[in-house]
């Protein structure tokens, strides 16, 4: 049988303190709803004291949300826990949060104190908060940094003083993980009562290690895991939800189960990114842009083959309808072949060969190829067919002169030159085609876009040609315009000659 771990969200206020990141009250409500959506146990939703726009968030939070426990933050003072009892008036289930520093340099330098005093106050805030509500939790802010023997004392007086969860933080993000779960083992080993009360662990990341020490952590036995949305919160950040989550998911083996339902991350993730105005990034585990994109050649042939082979999760878990095989120069025949299949374009191998060669010489111009890109590359092929191919191109042109083009087509086998002026390079181009091909050919409507944006892109070229009262149309794309323009003219042609 599994043992169920808490997920304690923070990003409404840990998260929340990241400059840039405030919200206001209906925003918070919105960010709430989705917490209680996922399933979370205990929303953190602010810290009553600090604000009149904080108090009320919090109030209508524990308005707005049922199932979850609403917890309000306080410092070890009384007039913030009055406070926070007040504001979580409305909460069907609700939590105080309150503590002190308790390593030697909060009791020395942010308190002038002594480890004795600040023992008592732990325990007359704890005290305290009962009078007001029986969820109590007690944080000893950096209990990274805090010796363990006196950590020990402070956790067995305040779960003797009342207090049902202890929450155990490493506050600057300090600890290795062996040492963070050694820490969580020792309070299990030396603290009296400690099954009375849940241990908590709120890991900072400013070392890169707040996931891996919460799972240190509940390794060792902590049953509470502190928690924002794509990791907001102080600094370099807090241990992120989606991380801790799907951790317990793939490893069946820890036994460890949460009442996450995960098909929801992916949109939470992104309503906080959204909301808060903090992208996340592009590589952020479980919820970055490219966490299940695909952009190699023997990544994606495997992946084709059978998706466990380079993923550990199923993208629909977290609540992404698939993965993504990005087409890039590093993408082999395998890729191409799955994005033409999927855009209803099938071809046989000599075609896929052609279609790759002219996908190899367009990816090393951009850097990410698109279906649009790929459509046009399995429409070239097929020009391969026609009688009339543009052999070369070349075009002077610039400010102040007049354009010169030489041309070179291949008509059925035969080589022809011929060259042209016009008042631009298209103009100059298409007259030296038309040089050789010897017929009164108008182009009636030229039009050329940009497929994205960027000055790599590819440009598209649709035109019109009239000849003889019918009108016959051209395309073509390539990230040299002149060149597109050119090869749609021949288009054109080609269909008239047809
Ligand atoms: C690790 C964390 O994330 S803790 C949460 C951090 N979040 C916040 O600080 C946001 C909310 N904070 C605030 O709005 C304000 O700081 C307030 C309202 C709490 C206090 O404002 P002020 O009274 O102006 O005090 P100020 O912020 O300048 O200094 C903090 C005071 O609280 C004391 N303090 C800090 N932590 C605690 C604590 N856990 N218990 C008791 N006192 C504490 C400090 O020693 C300092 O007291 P001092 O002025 O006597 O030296
Ligand atoms: C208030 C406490 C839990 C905190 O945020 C920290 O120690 O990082
Ligand atoms: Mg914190």
């Amino acid at each position: 049988m599994s043992d169920k771990l808490f997920i304690f969200d923070t990003t409404l206020r840990d998260g929340e303190q990241v400059p840039g990141c405030q919200l206001n009250t209906v925003e918070k409500i919105e960010v709430a709803r989705a917490l209680e959506d996922l399933g979370v146990d205990v929303i953190e939703a602010g810290f009553p004291v600090s604000s009149p726009g904080d108090f009320n968030s919090v109030v209508e939070i524990s308005k707005a949300v049922t199932w979850p426990t609403i917890c309000a933050l306080t410092r070890a003072v009384e007039n913030d826990i009055r406070v926070a009892a007040d504001a979580l008036q409305y909460a069907k289930h609700k939590r105080i949060h309150t503590g002190i520093g308790t390593s030697d340099y909060h009791i020395r330098y942010k308190f002038n104190s002594n480890r004795e005093e600040i023992l008592e106050r732990a325990v007359a805030c704890v005290s305290y908060a009962k009078r007001f509500v029986e969820d109590v939790q007690f944080y000893a802010e950096d209990a990274g940094r805090t010796d363990n023997e006196y950590l020990a004392r402070v956790i067995e007086a305040v779960i003797k003083a009342g207090a049902t969860v202890v929450n155990i933080p490493d506050t600057t993000g300090y600890c290795l993980p062996g040492e963070f779960g050694a820490k969580i083992k020792y309070l299990m080993e030396h603290v009296d009562g400690i099954h009375k009360a849940t241990i908590a662990t709120h890991c900072h990341n400013d070392l890169g290690m707040a996931t891996a020490n919460t799972m240190a952590g509940i390794i060792n036995g902590a049953r509470q895991a502190e928690v924002t949305i794509n990791g907001i919160g102080e600094r370099a950040g807090n241990t992120s939800l989606e991380e801790i989550v799907m951790i317990c998911r793939c490893h069946h083996e820890l036994g460890i189960d949460t009442n996450i339902n995960t098909t929801k991350i992916n949109a939470a993730s992104r309503m906080v990114s959204s909301l808060m105005n903090m992208p996340v990034q592009a590589n952020k585990a479980i919820v970055g842009r490219n966490a299940f994109a695909h952009s190699s050649g023997i990544h994606q042939d495997g992946v084709l083959k059978n998706r466990e082979s380079y993923e550990i999760i199923d993208p629909k878990d977290v609540g992404i309808d698939e993965n993504s095989i990005v087409l890039t120069a590093r993408s082999g025949r395998a890729a191409l072949k799955h994005r033409l299949h999927i855009l209803g374009v099938d071809l046989d191998k000599d075609a896929l060969d052609k279609a790759y060669e002219a996908f190899l010489r367009l990816a090393d111009k951009k850097k990410e190829i698109n279906d649009d890109d790929v459509l046009m590359l399995a429409g070239q092929h097929h020009r391969a067919n026609h009688r009339i191919k543009l052999d070369y191109l070349q075009v002077s042109s610039g400010v102040g002169i007049r354009s010169v083009a030489s041309v070179g087509l291949d008509i059925a086998g035969e080589k022809f030159e011929a060259c042209a002026s016009g008042n631009g390079p298209v103009d100059a181009a298409i007259s030296a085609i038309k040089v050789i091909i010897r017929r009164n050919m108008l182009v009636k409507e030229f039009l050329i876009q940009a497929i994205n944006k960027g000055s790599n892109d590819v440009g598209k070229v649709h035109l019109t040609v009239e000849h003889d009262g019918q009108q016959y149309y051209g395309f073509s794309a390539n990230t040299d315009i002149i060149g597109a323009s050119a090869e749609a003219f021949v288009d054109a042609i080609n269909k008239f000659v047809r």
